[in-house]
């Protein structure tokens, strides 16, 4: 380490000693304090393009407080990265880089580190686990080549394990398990794979056997290579970094040697029921005796059924005793794919032009936005400018950065496979697809469209990530009107980075509305904007973000006769509306004979009408859904604007729904909780209070898990309240399920709060 490097290096401990004493910094100052050349970088072998073979895309997924953090602090200590432990328990893990995450010890934002681990090179998306972030796991699993399920070995496949296994199940990513935890006295190795099997409707591979259960958890058994791993605290330190390997023939537990080699046996059975290449070998060269097969046989065939997802390879260790990390790493290089062993229909048409995808920004006060990319195919170099199809604009790329939390490296090129960090692209936003050029754009829409007839001009875009609709939102208001433009800005920036926050102005009040998936996103968002942009916000109640629909046809007639900018206009308007599906949007559709007598310019006129009337509707104005609108006549005076017909269309719309009867659609979550039996019927009493219908009670080891929907609205506030019936020993997920219509009597009561009446 030179002397700059003795610098960074204590303002490195310097930041995260202020941290620890509660003084803040934010993301952008703790990077402004270590420069974007952090100097306990092990090599430059780090900041160099290596072989696409060698490259591993990874995520790490889990139920909250499975261990991610604490596995990817692990990881990045062995790997020589980091020179300290970080810990989440004391605020100062560097995947954690946001102060909240430093704060509230969890996962907010998913930040990318690479590091090299022996030949390979890791990119690692650590993503979080609460349920108001899914949708930061969704992005980073579209990115990902290949995943660490992390478990809790006490507690096996937990809620919020199930809906990220189900999401990496969509994209087709080959999973690795990691059974934490297995320090703790209820760790439990045969449930946690019974759990696998059973809820994720997984193959497990078991790799390991653990070595001493709970504290005596010493180390594992490495089945492929028949050697015992045990970590042992030397005089100095325990830091996990020295363990000892001995061949499982010299360890002298015979109990322990025998439970091995049966579970060795049936490996070896299971994978050759798996991939037919492994067993005509045993058949033919090692019919005699399986076990003689050489470890590589058995660790390619591992890799090829984890490739093609016929079975999970499945690991255990402790990672906060530091334990079972290093052949965790070996694992992530031996079983998870290479990026070209990965199938992407789409990128082949650009062959070797750049072809990239934009998963995440991140706003910095400094440099302006820092676009995630992974790049698919070509290079991707600073200083060159690129095309942004979705946004049909070339943007110029100023710097390249290898991401490593708030450290990042620079760099001048990186190739397919790889993660990016790029400065300079100020339009673009997650989900957009970053080419070249236009001409390239257009070069790989003709290789398309003459190979499969893909209809496509502007280029081939890759898709993007879903985001799902905001359940939540509340008014935020400046302290002064003088910092309306502050907080527009911050919002702006803040919308950039994270798509499920969505921020509109009332029409009526002209206050700013945030909508969020949850009652934590909504406080992270206030929390950031007060740290990071330094304006103290109000935050109005949090509301649920309802909907309306009609219960009845009814047809109304509106006429409109006014006199604006010297000008008499006069309409009348004749319409149904119909109540359809309640999950479908608005519908509306002319009556033959009207339609054929309307210009193109009248019908757009009409269908504004009906449109702005969706947004919002009779009863409370929220958007209206499940309407479907049939428009019987418009009669119209010569001279008469198009402005006036679509604000005839929608007083006609409005008198229509009033009449047809309104309806309120309330947002039904459904919710999954995990309980001990001792607690379970207060729990059904709680539900019961809250509306909530139980779908059905699982058994679980000593635990039970409800499944059952509850109207979001009877949700606030859960978390503490279950922490308070359960003494802490519950844990819960929450996703939207379905809109459906509010009771009667609970619509008459939501109508009086409204009306200030309750
Ligand atoms: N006993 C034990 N505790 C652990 C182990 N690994 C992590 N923990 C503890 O479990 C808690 C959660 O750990 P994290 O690493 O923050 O878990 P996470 O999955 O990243 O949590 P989120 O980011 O909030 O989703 C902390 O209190 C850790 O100290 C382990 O191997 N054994």
């Amino acid at each position: 380490m030179g002397l700059r490097g003795i610098g960074t290096y204590s303002m490195m401990i310097r930041g995260r000693h202020l941290l620890k004493h509660g003084i803040q910094l934010s993301s952008c100052q703790i990077q402004r304090y270590y420069g974007f050349v952090p100097d306990n970088v092990k090599s430059l072998r780090m900041v160099a393009n290596p072989d696409v073979s060698k490259i591993r895309n990874i995520g790490i997924m889990a139920h909250i407080d499975a261990g991610k953090t604490t596995t990817t602090e692990r990881m990045l200590y062995y790997s020589g990265f980091t020179r300290m432990l970080g810990d989440v328990d004391d605020g100062d893990t560097v995947t954690d880089f946001m102060v909240q995450e430093r704060e509230r010890g969890i996962t907010i934002q998913s930040a990318t580190v690479t590091f090299d681990w022996k030949t390979h090179r890791i990119n690692l998306i650590d993503t979080p686990g609460h349920v108001d972030f899914t949708l930061e796991v969704e992005r980073a699993l579209r990115v990902l080549d290949g995943a660490v399920a992390v478990f809790d070995a006490s507690a096996g496949v937990e809620a919020q394990t199930l809906t990220v296994w189900r999401q990496a199940e969509k994209h087709r990513v080959p999973c690795i398990c990691f059974l934490n935890k297995m320090d703790k006295p209820a760790a439990n190795l045969s449930f946690s794979m019974e759990s696998i099997r059973q809820k994720l409707k997984a193959n497990p591979l078991l790799l390991q056997i653990p070595v001493g259960v709970g504290r005596s958890f010493t180390g594992v058994i490495d089945l492929v290579n028949s050697q015992q791993m045990i970590w042992k605290a030397t005089s100095r330190e325990d830091n996990g970094r020295a363990f000892e390997t001995k061949p499982l023939s010299q360890v002298e537990n015979s109990d322990l040697v025998q439970e091995a080699q049966e579970a060795r046996a049936a490996l070896i059975e299971q994978v050759a029921d798996l991939d037919d290449e492994f067993a005509d070998l045993l058949l033919t060269d090692f019919s005699d005796n399986f076990d003689a097969i050489p470890s590589i046989k058995l660790q390619e065939a591992v890799r090829r059924v984890t490739l093609a997802q016929k079975a999970v390879p499945v690991l255990c260790g402790s990672s906060l005793k530091n334990k079972g990390v290093q052949p965790l790493l070996d694992a992530i290089t031996a079983y998870l794919p290479a990026p070209d062993q990965r199938h992407n229909d789409l990128v082949r048409w650009y062959k070797e032009d750049l072809c990239a995808l934009a998963f995440k920004v991140v706003h910095d006060k400094q440099r302006g936005p820092l676009v995630f990319l992974r790049i698919y195919s070509g290079t991707m170099k600073a200083q060159t400018a690129v095309h942004n199809i979705n946004r049909n604009s070339v943007e110029r790329l100023s710097r390249l950065l290898v991401p490593f939390a708030d450290q990042p490296v620079e760099t001048s090129s990186l190739t397919a496979g790889n993660i990016a960090l790029a400065v300079g692209l100020k339009q673009t936003v997650t989900g957009d697809t970053i080419v070249s050029s236009k001409a390239s754009a257009a070069a790989a829409a003709r290789r398309a469209n003459r190979d499969q007839g893909l209809e496509t001009k502007a280029g081939v875009i890759l898709s993007g990530v879903e985001v799902p609709e905001p359940v939540f939102f509340c008014s935020i208001e400046p302290p002064t009107m003088a910092k309306q433009a502050d907080l527009e800005n911050a919002l702006d920036c803040l919308q950039r980075e994270d798509p499920s926050l969505k921020v509109r102005v009332d029409p009526d009040s002209g206050q700013t509305i945030l909508c969020g998936m949850g009652e934590l996103h909504i406080e992270i968002i206030h929390d950031r904007i007060r740290r990071e942009y330094g304006i103290e916000t109000h935050l109005g109640p949090l509301q649920v973000a309802y909907r309306e629909t009609v219960l009845n046809h009814a047809s109304a007639t509106e006429t409109l006769d006014r006199t604006a900018g010297g000008r008499r206009h006069v309409v009348t308007v004749t319409l149904t509306v119909s109540p359809v599906d309640h999950a479908s949007s608005g519908l509306a559709t002319l009556e033959e004979e009207t339609e054929r007598q309307m210009s193109a310019e009248m019908k757009d006129a009409v269908d504004n009408g009906v449109q702005s009337s969706y947004l919002q509707g009779p009863l409370l104005g929220y958007p209206v859904q499940g309407v479907s609108t049939a428009i019987q006549s418009i009669g119209l005076e010569p001279g008469t604007s198009l402005a006036m017909v679509s604000a005839c269309v929608s007083r006609c719309m409005l008198k229509a729904m009033k009449k047809a009867g309104g309806q309120i659609l309330e947002p039904v979550m459904s919710l999954e909780v995990t309980v001990s039996e001792d607690h379970l019927s207060s729990l059904l009493g709680d539900l019961a209070q809250r509306r909530g219908a139980v779908r059905d009670i699982q058994s679980r080891h000593d635990s039970k898990l409800v499944l059952a929907t509850v109207p979001l609205a009877e949700m606030m506030g859960y978390s503490t309240a279950l922490r308070t019936l359960s003494s802490g020993n519950a844990t819960f997920s929450l996703q939207l399920d379905c809109y459906s219509a509010m009771e009667p009597q609970h619509q008459r009561r939501l109508l009086q709060r409204v009306a200030g009446l309750a």
